[in-house]
């Protein structure tokens, strides 16, 4: 890659301060600074204190001159929890305080161009309207879920919705452009099948529905995704917003953008959680593609009633698990009985290990991994793809719903588990997925990884939508010059 002149332009990302939003945008902001363009991340303070003691953030800006960050309160007590089922607090009040923040940084730092998290849609486009900075939204989830998202409204016209009750969960939706008869009324998000009891108001639906719409309105749309992967709901969604850049998977840029001889893009790992490295040492010690590994994100609670079904299952299905258990997964609501199965613990010391958090893209591409068990959020999803890994799917909300479904009957890279907790299930899933259909799956997956692969390298479509990507901001950016005075 040639070097570039720093550029004029001047780049305000802006992610929702979760885990699975922080993590793809800081992702694009390094890959956007390694092309000289001036990049400002702006983080609440919670989620930049926690970037700065988990993922050493501090030490970007010597690897990435024109890389800086700034803060903006989350408008929550200190002491607040952000996390397990408080962990949407911190979005919406981000909402309703980071008006002024965003406009005041707009202005006085002369921003040229906003990237913002298409979730913070509408207050991103009322402040760079109002300030006159062109904008893009970066979209966190799946373009498929976006899709549908965007479509929901239109379902309930052609009378796909609302759903008349748990008898209509397997109704094929036939409808949704580009992907037609591929969801269920069960793969949609909860919250867009409302029965015909509760349709109306549908205050969630409402929200999500009108977020989707606000990215018309800005001069282009990102994606975390390629083209081969999501080309149905792509070409839909090319067809209606102006102009889409298909980036992803951007965590695997990485190497093939750094510049030859260089590390530059390898070393941040953009975690708000500690890191247990311990478990890179014993995957190392265990058997070629022996081991799943299971992780439900950042946001999934569960009861210790689900987490055990899982436990059991994991137990009794008689293979090798390493398995992310975050210290808030439990519901808080749950009592306090922490006494574990004599069973369990037995089963897990022979073959398992259960950690904190782990360096989550690491332990994919690591050769003892042979399955993924994950609630399907899509940098889960993707990092999965990339790293060539069948999954088995446990949605646990949103956009998961649509996800998994992709993961079992489009790309057919393993099984979904919607809907269900039961030990048996999870031990019977585990099976087919570890050892009686291992070759089907996994060459499904590695098909997919060498698309993914081929999508971030020279020539492919992510690798020329990014080259893209930098030459419209450019663009747009000095159009701002020429007009703009704040
Ligand atoms: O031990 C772990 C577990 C996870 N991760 C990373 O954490 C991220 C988790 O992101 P994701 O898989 O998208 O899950 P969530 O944290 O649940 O993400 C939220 O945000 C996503 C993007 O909008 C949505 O797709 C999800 O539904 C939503 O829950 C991934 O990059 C993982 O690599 C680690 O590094 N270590």
């Amino acid at each position: 890659m040639k070097p570039r002149q720093t550029s004029s332009a001047h780049v305000l990302i802006f992610p929702c301060p979760a885990q699975g939003h922080v993590n793809s945008m800081l992702n694009l902001a390094q890959l956007l600074a390694l092309r000289n363009l001036h990049i400002t991340f702006l983080n609440t303070e919670h989620v930049h204190n926690r970037l700065t003691r988990f993922a050493d953030i501090e030490s970007l800006p010597a690897r990435y001159p024109t890389l800086r960050f700034k803060t903006i309160p989350d408008g929550l007590p200190e002491e607040h929890s952000r996390s397990g089922e408080r962990s949407m607090e911190p979005f919406h009040s981000v909402k309703v305080h980071g008006k002024p923040f965003l406009r005041d940084i707009l202005v006085k730092e002369k921003v040229t161009c906003l990237v913002a998290d298409g979730f913070f849609g509408k207050l991103a486009n009322e402040m760079a309207e109002e300030v006159g900075v062109p904008s893009i939204h970066f979209r966190t989830i799946s373009s498929s879920c976006f899709w549908t998202y965007f479509w929901t409204p239109y379902l309930f016209e052609s009378n796909e919705l609302p759903i008349k009750g748990e008898e209509d969960m397997d109704r094929i939706i036939t409808t949704l452009p580009g992907m037609e008869n591929l969801l269920r009324c069960r793969d949609l998000p909860s919250f867009c099948r409302p029965t015909r009891a509760d349709a109306e108001p549908i205050i969630l639906l409402d929200t999500i529905v009108s977020e989707t719409h606000q990215t018309l309105r800005p001069r282009a749309v990102i994606f975390n995704t390629f083209d081969d992967l999501e080309d149905p709901a792509l070409s839909q969604i090319g067809r209606r917003f102006p102009t889409v850049f298909t980036v992803g998977p951007l965590h695997q840029h990485r190497e093939s953008r750094a510049p030859s001889g260089s590390n530059t893009m390898r070393s941040s790992n953009n975690s708000i959680w500690e890191e247990d490295t311990s478990c890179m040492a014993w995957l190392n010690s265990q058997p070629l593609r022996s081991v799943i590994y299971v992780s439900f994100g950042s946001l999934t609670t569960m009861s210790r009633e689900t987490l055990l079904e899982f436990w059991y299952g994991l137990v009794n299905s008689k293979r090798r698990f390493l398995w992310v258990v975050r210290s808030d997964m439990i519901d808080a609501r749950e009592g306090k009985d922490e006494s574990i199965p004599g069973e369990l613990v037995e089963g897990t010391k022979e073959r398992g290990l259960m950690v904190g958090w782990v360096p989550q893209v690491e332990v994919l591409a690591h050769k003892s991994v042979g399955a993924f068990m994950s609630h399907c959020g899509w940098n889960s999803t993707i990092e999965s793809v990339a790293a060539g890994v069948p999954m088995i799917c446990w949605p646990y909300f949103a956009d998961q719903q649509v996800n998994s479904r992709l993961v079992s009957e489009y790309w057919k890279v393993g099984l979904d588990m919607k809907d269900v907790c039961d030990r048996k299930v999870v031990e019977d899933m585990v099976n087919d997925v570890m050892l009686n259909r291992k070759q089907e799956f996994l060459e499904s997956a590695e098909k997919l990884a060498v698309l993914a692969l081929k999508s971030v390298s020279e020539g492919g479509s992510s690798y020329a939508n990014l080259d893209r990507l930098v030459e419209f901001i450019e663009l747009i950016s000095q159009e701002r010059l020429c007009t703009g005075t704040s």
